[in-house]
């Protein structure tokens, strides 16, 4: 978020660095705000989308396959959400958008306890009481029953980690980590006794400080749901672009009660829309496969972008930065704000993505998938799996008139992404770097033949392709919220505002719908 946004003067010209979901976003939007800016967007890569990577292989001449290399889902509650979706029905895509059901089975969740069993999240009174049967369970009833009691902290104002936070209130370290600290794995791939409170589960620390207790705040909110007013940012979104205010209102709604969406042939189709509106806008031009290496406010005050091929782009009013914090380091040449923006550092995360046709081997665990918690010995490393083809098969449109267009034959095949590295790697990168893709693909067989009971076998015969992705999670350490007020007012003393910070680094989440959220409230800070 701009601290202070200085306005954009008429025709100005704005460099957005990374043509991720983040960076695309700020300049569809700004388009629509200030369609006289003349805008370039910049990435190091050959393409468009970032970390949002939806790769096809083909399946022995029948249709291609879509693999997921990053994100596949985004949370219906989400304000952003809303604003993607909306973003997709005003570029004309609304047939490709789908979600799944709260009570689809790709909506239940598994954790693996210590014993390598796959046990259910509890979603019913029947696996509640399954779920109090497994190793995870210790600590639960009592830290729960306790939880109402237990006194908030009295320097409230300071940061802590999440590990202390669910350990303060309940009453003990098992329910971090059993549960939290797999839901960390499956949300930043961190550890989460390093990870800040305040940045990651603000909304636990809200309700502590409003009513002194978690279950007692969440049980006063529960009653309260089923308003309908549009939040703020949605509010400003609707006026700013001038959006239906009863269609938005009824699409927010609708959204906020479905637990998650996707989109068809994978979620790379929304920064694929983003791209091919802003190509076809005169006033924007991408320059891809080409780094920036430097940014700079010359003496004119106007901002300067040096590229990795030796060119410069002059006279900027505006640039925007939707990179690591490392990467922002590398250009800036102010060496005590780039050591600075060195202190937060990234998680890198290994993906393997497996696809074998005419077989479903999931079928004893159709689920969104599971997770693995730091009370598991995890030899091998693993954050968790996502079963692709049991979501894929779940979607459902969420325009009903797309129904019969977007219905497909029921085919059996497996397709799932396992999630290795995160935090563990950090921890020892001395010794994980060597390793090879097979090493990795080794190491999942061997722990999924644990986990799911699959024969060797079967994995030998299913298609893998490995991906490391480096540095791909801001790891949030315990003050960060600080750390960020502390970088944006710095750039705000250098530079007065002539560069802005968005990304996931930088928003409000880690999420898709946090970054474009986040895109879209700089646009209009800078446009109006
Ligand atoms: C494994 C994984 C799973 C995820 N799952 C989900 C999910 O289920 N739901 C969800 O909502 N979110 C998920 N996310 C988060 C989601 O991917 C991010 O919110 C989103 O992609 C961030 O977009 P961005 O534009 O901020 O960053 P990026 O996608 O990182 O874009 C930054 C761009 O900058 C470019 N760049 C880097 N250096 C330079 C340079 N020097 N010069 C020019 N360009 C440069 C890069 O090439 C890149 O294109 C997941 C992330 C990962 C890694
Ligand atoms: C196992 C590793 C990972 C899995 N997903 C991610 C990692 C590192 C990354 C990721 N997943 C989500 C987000 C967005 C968060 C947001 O604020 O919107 C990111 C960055 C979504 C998500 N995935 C899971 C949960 C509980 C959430 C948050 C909200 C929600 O959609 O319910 C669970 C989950 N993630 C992974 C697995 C295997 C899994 C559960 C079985 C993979």
């Amino acid at each position: 978020m701009l601290i202070n946004p200085a306005k954009l003067a008429a025709n100005a010209n704005v460099a957005v660095v990374g043509a991720g979901v983040g960076g695309l976003s700020f300049g569809y939007f700004l388009t629509k705000l200030r369609p006289d800016v003349n805008i370039t967007i910049i990435d190091a890569a050959n393409r468009t989308g970032g970390w949002i990577n939806s790769s096809t292989i083909e399946d022995h001449g029948k249709s291609p396959v879509v693999l997921e290399k990053g994100p596949r889902t985004l949370r219906g509650k989400s304000e952003g959400t809303t604003l993607i979706v909306d973003t997709l029905n005003a570029l004309n895509k609304k047939d490709i958008v789908c979600y799944i059901e709260g009570k689809s089975e790709a909506n239940r969740k598994f954790l693996l306890d210590r014993n390598d069993k796959l046990v259910q999240v509890p979603n019913s009174m029947g696996s509640f009481m399954k779920f109090l049967s497994s190793s995870l369970s210790k600590g639960l009833i009592s830290g729960i029953l306790g939880e109402p009691f237990r006194k908030p902290r009295s320097n409230s104002g300071e940061d802590e980690s999440a590990h202390d936070l669910i350990k303060r209130r309940f009453g003990g370290e098992y329910v971090s980590n059993n549960l939290f600290s797999a839901i960390f794995h499956g949300i930043y791939a961190g550890d989460i006794k390093q990870l800040s409170a305040q940045r990651t589960l603000a909304p636990l620390l809200a309700l502590e400080a409003k009513h002194g207790s978690l279950i007692k705040g969440a049980w006063g909110s529960n009653a309260k749901k089923g308003e309908l007013e549009l939040p703020k940012s949605l509010l400003r979104y609707q006026k700013s672009l001038d959006r239906n205010l009863q269609e938005l209102s009824e699409l927010h709604c609708r959204l906020r009660t479905l637990p998650m969406l996707g989109l068809r042939n994978g979620l790379e189709s929304f920064p694929q829309a983003l791209t091919i509106a802003l190509q076809q806008n005169p006033k924007v031009r991408f320059i891809l496969r080409n780094a920036v290496s430097q940014v700079a406010v010359a003496k004119d005050g106007n901002c300067r972008v040096s590229l990795a091929d030796g060119n410069e782009i002059t006279g900027l009013d505006h640039v925007r930065l939707t990179n690591t914090p490392a990467v922002i380091a590398a250009m800036m040449s102010n060496q005590q704000l780039a050591q600075e923006l060195r202190e937060a550092h990234s998680n890198t995360v290994v993906l393997l993505n497996f696809y074998l046709s005419d077989v479903d081997l999931l079928e004893r665990y159709h689920s969104f998938g599971y997770l693995v918690p730091q009370s598991n010995r995890n030899d091998e490393q693993l954050l968790g799996v996502i079963f692709d083809s049991v979501i894929e098969k779940s979607f459902k449109p969420l325009n009903p008139a797309a129904s019969l267009s977007a219905q497909r034959k029921p085919q059996r095949y497996t397709k799932f992404t396992a999630m290795v590295g995160g935090h563990y790697l950090r921890r020892d990168s001395q010794a994980s770097l060597p390793e090879t893709s097979q090493d990795y693909v080794d190491k999942v067989k061997t722990a999924l033949i644990r986990h799911l009971n699959l024969s060797q076998q079967d994995l030998d015969r299913g298609h893998w392709q490995v991906t490391t992705a480096k540095d791909c999670l801001p790891h949030f350490f315990v003050n960060y919220n600080l750390w960020v007020a502390r970088i944006k007012a710095k750039f705000n003393e250098e530079v007065g505002l002539r560069i802005s910070l968005g990304g996931m680094a930088f928003s409000n989440g880690p999420g898709v719908p946090d970054v474009v959220m986040d895109g879209f409230e700089d646009a209009d800070s800078l446009a109006h």
